[in-house]
């Protein structure tokens, strides 16, 4: 992905969008600022029609107030610019290109990628542009998605396993594949990613909701307090100005958060755009940060997961021939990658074997529920590897046994953290294949940090329970669950969610696809198949699984800078209360002076500060806003604690010094 900084065309399109987003139409939609533009509106009109003799200070407020709303709205439009200038850099990529349909009577037809369909089967050439998503059936190739990515190394697609999926605007580099197409134009992957982008679809999280309106029932509480006040002085004997009254509510609603709490949402979602991952919804940003427990798989995620065949491992009276020559049958059709390992160990090993053996047979594909792979041969034999006790099962079940040494030998395997697969004919057992595998480096510190934060990791593997544990505690999760099935993983996370906790989870198969649906969080990786893509909220497009923990991290951040913002602009009232309410007794009975605490200039050159600090306090924090406050992985509890220290106790302060310098320069001329 494209990354675009804040350059001067985006600022200069900001500035632009300040202005028509003053729309009355648009501005309803931020209750609070548009509150601050019917109190422009009035002391605008009060500033022609009404007391003469206050005039300079009318046109004052009224432009402190007008500034405050471009600021307001300048906040979100530079928010919202990082995002339309991505989708215009992805846009390009959208080309309309030519397909060749692959038409019923086999023939090949050039047509607009504009018109295919879903189910339409296309063929794609070296160089030629990928016309759509879909999934390759037949063949392989290297295909170029730096267009979407950003990755220059190409990447692999093959039919069949999950790495078949191919994403439109991407361009194949070399061979040629057979494409079925999944989606129908304007429905694309590169579609939904420029819209998510642009924040066409961009809805307002349950989460901003709520916030939204305790911040507008506030703005109301504060509106009948300023209405109702002129009642009480009237009954003093004095009148205070309407524009009085109009910065008043201003400055003690709360504009800060109210200017600052889409920019907010939307640079979390930047944040994580730029991160390489494109969540589907504001709301699956957020989630990331609520959540309590992620569930990790254990081979490509915590390990690096190319699982190779290292050693056969005979049992019995058998040898490392007879192992090796039935683990390379089983195999000789298992596209895997520790169906291919097996092979390359043979030619490594230089073993030979009868590889014609396997003509005709049928193959038996590798299924995570059955825990093997195998073939049938011609003969009637039935040539299987899987995990030890699929197949002890498996060879019980027709009459066989199980050799005195299998157990041991396939536990000193596990325990050292490789997965032992059994091989097996009928009801005889030769021997292990030694499956190794490497824990990723880093992995232990990441996990303490998690915890730091107080989130709970389980490993949920299809392996045996002893290389679980081994690679579990080398790793330091908390918990492992092994020999999971799919649909333990569903079960895992209706467990966790049962008692209340928010759940993420990563995957890439079309296994995992359910699981992807049923988590609060599921992160699907682009290598993977289009069902898991679809059942997920979130694709990451560098297909790093460990990713999750940095898509948690930056929804704790948003979280925590909302919660931050908020303290602060509901703290900087009481500054705001202190400058005002004395100035404003001040204007009719002078003996208040004593109420002056801040020793502001005079009445006016007080109210003018406290309006302008309420002002300039908005841009000053869309840095802040943007990048989201400093984060260190720790407990919520003590999260808030810092928070409020830093942002309550500051916010409290802040506005004191700050006013006071604007005082100090609005009284030389007021
Ligand atoms: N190609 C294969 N043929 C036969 N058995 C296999 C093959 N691949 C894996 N197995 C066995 O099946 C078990 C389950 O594999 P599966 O891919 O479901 O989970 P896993 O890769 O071990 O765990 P994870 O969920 O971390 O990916 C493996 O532990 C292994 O014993
Ligand atoms: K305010
Ligand atoms: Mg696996």
């Amino acid at each position: 992905m494209n990354k675009t900084m804040m350059n001067k065309e985006i600022v200069n399109q900001a500035i632009k969008e300040s202005f028509i987003k003053l729309d009355p139409r648009i501005m309803i939609k931020n209750p609070i600022m548009f509150v601050v533009e019917i109190g422009f509106v009035i002391t605008l009109l009060l500033t022609f029609l009404g007391d003469q003799t206050q005039v300079a200070f009318n046109i004052a407020v009224t432009m402190i107030l007008f500034i405050t709303l471009l600021f307001a709205n300048f906040a979100e439009a530079i928010a919202e610019g990082r995002g339309k200038a991505q989708a215009d850099s992805l846009k390009k990529t959208k080309k309309e290109v030519y397909a060749n349909l692959v038409l019923e009577n086999g023939k090949n037809k050039r047509v607009s990628s504009a018109d295919l369909r879903k189910g339409d089967i296309v063929v794609v050439k070296q160089g030629e542009m990928i016309p759509g998503d879909g999934e390759v059936i037949q063949g392989l190739a290297s295909v170029d998605e730096s267009a979407i990515t950003g990755e220059s190394a190409p990447v692999i697609k093959e039919a069949g396993g999950d790495f078949n999926s191919v994403t439109g605007g991407t361009r194949v580099v070399s061979d040629e594949i057979k494409v079925r197409i999944t989606a129908d134009p304007g429905e694309s992957f590169l579609d939904r990613m420029i819209s998510l982008v642009e924040g066409a679809k961009r809805q307002k999280t349950p989460n901003e909701i709520a916030l939204s309106t305790v911040l507008t029932s506030l703005t109301l509480v504060f509106m009948i307090v300023v209405v109702t006040l002129p009642f009480f002085t009237k009954y003093l004997g004095f009148d205070i100005p309407v524009p009085v009254l109009i910065a008043l509510l201003v400055c003690l609603i709360p504009t800060t958060i109210g200017g600052l709490l889409s920019a907010i949402g939307i640079a979390g979602m930047d944040r994580v755009t730029r991160f390489n991952v494109i969540a589907m919804s504001g709301k699956a940003v957020e989630a990331a940060g609520d959540i309590n427990t992620i569930i990790l798989d254990k081979t490509g995620t915590i390990t690096f997961g190319n699982r190779m065949a290292s050693e056969f491992v005979p049992v019995g009276f058998e040898t490392k021939k007879t192992v090796g020559e039935w683990a390379a049958i089983s195999s000789l059709k298992d596209d895997t990658p520790e169906g291919k390992s097996v092979l390359e160990l043979m030619r490594k090993e230089r073993l030979p074997f009868n590889e014609s053996l396997g003509e005709e047979g049928e193959f038996i594909e590798f299924k995570a529920e059955t825990r093997m792979s195998g073939i049938d041969l011609k003969d009637g034999r039935e040539v299987r590897k899987g995990a030890v006790d699929a197949i002890k099962k498996w060879v019980l079940a027709s009459g066989g046994e199980v050799p005195h040494d299998l157990e041991e030998k396939g536990n000193r395997i596990a325990s050292e953290g490789g997965t032992p697969l059994a091989v097996a004919v009928d009801q005889h057992i030769y021997g292990l294949i030694y499956l190794k595998d490497t824990v990723k480096p880093g992995m232990k510190e990441r996990f303490d940090q998690l915890r730091k934060m107080g989130i709970k990791t389980i490993m949920c593997t299809g392996d045996n329970p002893l290389t679980a544990k081994t690679i579990a505690n080398e790793a330091g999760v908390d918990d492992f669950i092994a020999e999971s099935k799919p649909e333990d993983k569903i079960a895992v996370i209706k467990r966790e969610q049962a008692e209340g906790k928010l759940v993420a989870m990563t995957g890439d198969g079309t296994n995992d696809a359910p699981a992807l649906a049923q988590a609060d969080v599921g992160l699907a990786m682009n290598s993977g198949t289009t069902a898991a893509k679809e059942a997920a909220n979130m694709v990451d497009l560098d297909s790093d699984p460990t990713k999750i923990i940095e898509v948690v991290s930056i929804g704790k951040q948003l979280l925590m800078t909302r919660g931050a913002l908020t303290t602060f602009s509901i703290a900087n009232d009481i500054a705001k209360y202190f400058a005002i309410i004395p100035a404003m007794f001040m204007l009719a009975i002078p003996e208040m002076e004593v109420l002056n605490v801040m020793k502001l200039g005079s009445p006016m050159s007080a109210i003018l500060s406290a309006l302008i600090f309420n002002a300039v306090i908005i841009p000053l924090l869309i840095p802040l806003a943007m990048r989201g406050v400093a984060y260190k992985p720790m407990s919520s509890n003590a999260l808030l604690k810092r928070n409020l220290l830093i942002y309550g106790f500051g916010g409290v302060i802040v506005p004191f010094i700050g006013i006071k310098l604007i005082d100090l320069i609005v009284h030389l001329f007021v």
